[in-house]
């Protein structure tokens, strides 16, 4: 029900209108690219929107040290585009790329494909410039490497969806650009064969490892049936993606190789294929990165987004395919296993309500029972605010409202998201 959506272009910009909204008391839903999974960037009511979609200038590039200073609002794919063209890599890559903002996925704190070699933003962001709830410009926009002054404000803001201020400049450290990249994509007869694939190729292949991730059968099916994807390997109850990353390529081709021979030799891996070509290892990276799109072409989805033990991470997927038996569509397993982050999607021909109540809070109440988070990744947003305390204590949330309190007094910044309705 919004009724006005602004689009400033400068920071001075922002901070007008949120002095002004701060003034009389409106509420206001900072928005990027609209690509998130939780309804963080939705409005509820009819909060005002304020888009980054016009802050998307870069602002400078150092070509030794790789720092990257840009808007909010510059999209991930153009990013990568500029600093790719500079020898360089954004150290976050994810399926939405072509349309969320870098100002979106530090607010969302977004893991992405290339966690495992580059880790979180939490490690890779070097500086944020923020405008408070009352319009007061924050500049913590630094590019140092180290820098011990006092409190890390800024890590604050990474994975505050919005709710303690508007992220609108960034300073991210990006690598150098991998000179050889290969892509290995593997059939795996069960799960426990995936996870010895998984410590086999840490093992052999050290620091050259850039990406594991995994998807289970139904993922690859639904993949084919929708998005006609066919899939380049025989057909295996799973499928792991391993992607490695050097700056010599005839190196990593011999490392890859006796890795691949060791797995096929050992029955870890039944079948597999291998790419170095740019449009090859793209064909593979699509059956990865396109599931999300093939279950929402399915049917109504309920996603879940869980970080657990490596040992148990796909029980869960197997005990609610038994669970919910034929009122579900579809249940499948798929993510980034070498994070241990689970992506559990079931669908259905619509929403329904008992379906729900099969799926919740079974699923916050199985993953609390090992220690795992109930939002890995996508943050919490509108949509899992309730289930905070699954995976935080009641001390944890309760200074998350103090300071939410001292940030946002009068409560403006996006609000009904991400802090639970009553704690
Ligand atoms: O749709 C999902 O649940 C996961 C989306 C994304 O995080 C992915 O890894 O593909
Ligand atoms: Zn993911």
């Amino acid at each position: 029900s919004s009724k006005v959506l602004l689009r400033p272009r400068t920071s001075e910009e922002v901070s007008h209108i949120l002095r002004h909204c701060h003034e009389r008391n409106l509420a206001v839903n900072p928005q990027g690219g609209n690509t998130g999974m939780v309804g963080g960037s939705v409005p509820v009511f009819d909060e005002i929107i304020l888009s980054t979609a016009r802050m998307n200038q870069v602002l400078s590039f150092h070509s030794v040290s790789g720092i990257l200073v840009c808007q909010a609002g510059c999209v991930l794919e153009e990013l990568s585009r500029y600093v790719e063209e500079r020898d360089f890599i954004m150290p976050l890559d994810l399926g939405a790329k072509g349309s969320c903002h870098i100002g979106g996925n530090v607010a969302t704190n977004a893991g992405g494909l290339r966690f495992l070699r580059y880790g979180s933003l939490h490690g890779t962001v070097l500086g944020l410039e923020v405008v408070l709830a009352d319009g007061t410009i924050l500049d913590c926009l630094t590019s140092l490497r180290k820098d011990n002054t006092g409190y890390d404000l800024k890590q604050l803001f990474i994975g505050s969806e919005g709710t303690l201020g508007v992220i609108t400049a960034v300073s991210i450290l990006c690598p150098p650009k991998p000179r050889a990249v290969n892509v290995a994509f593997l059939g795996c007869p069960g799960f426990a064969e995936v996870l010895q694939t998984f410590s086999t190729c840490k093992g052999m292949l050290g620091e050259i490892l850039s990406a594991f991730e995994f998807m289970d059968v139904v993922c690859m099916q639904l993949v084919g049936r929708h998005l006609h994807l066919a899939s380049p390997v025989q057909e295996s109850p799973f499928y792991v993606l391993i992607e490695t990353s050097g700056s010599n390529a005839g190196h990593d081709a011999e490392k890859l190789g006796s890795f691949l021979e060791h797995a096929l030799g050992s029955g870890l891996v039944t079948d597999g294929t291998m790419a170095t070509d740019q449009t090859k290892v793209k064909m593979l990276w699509a059956l990865r990165e396109r599931i999300t799109e093939a279950l929402s072409r399915d049917g109504y989805v309920y996603k879940y987004d869980l970080s657990l033990p490596l040992e148990q991470l796909y029980d869960i997927v197997t005990d609610v395919r038994a669970r919910l038996g034929p009122r579900a569509k579809h249940v499948v397993g798929y993510g980034h296993l070498g994070d241990g982050n689970l992506h559990l999607n079931v669908t259905a021909e619509a929403f329904s309500p008992s379906l729900l109540g099969a799926l919740e809070p079974h699923v916050y109440e199985w993953t609390a029972r090992q220690q795992g988070s109930v939002s890995a990744e996508h943050g919490v947003g509108f949509r899992k605010r309730d289930v905070l305390g699954y995976s935080k204590p009641p001390e944890a949330l309760q200074l998350m409202q103090q300071l939410k309190a001292l940030l946002d007094p009068k409560g403006i910044l996006n609000p009904y998201k991400m802090l639970p309705s009553q704690a």
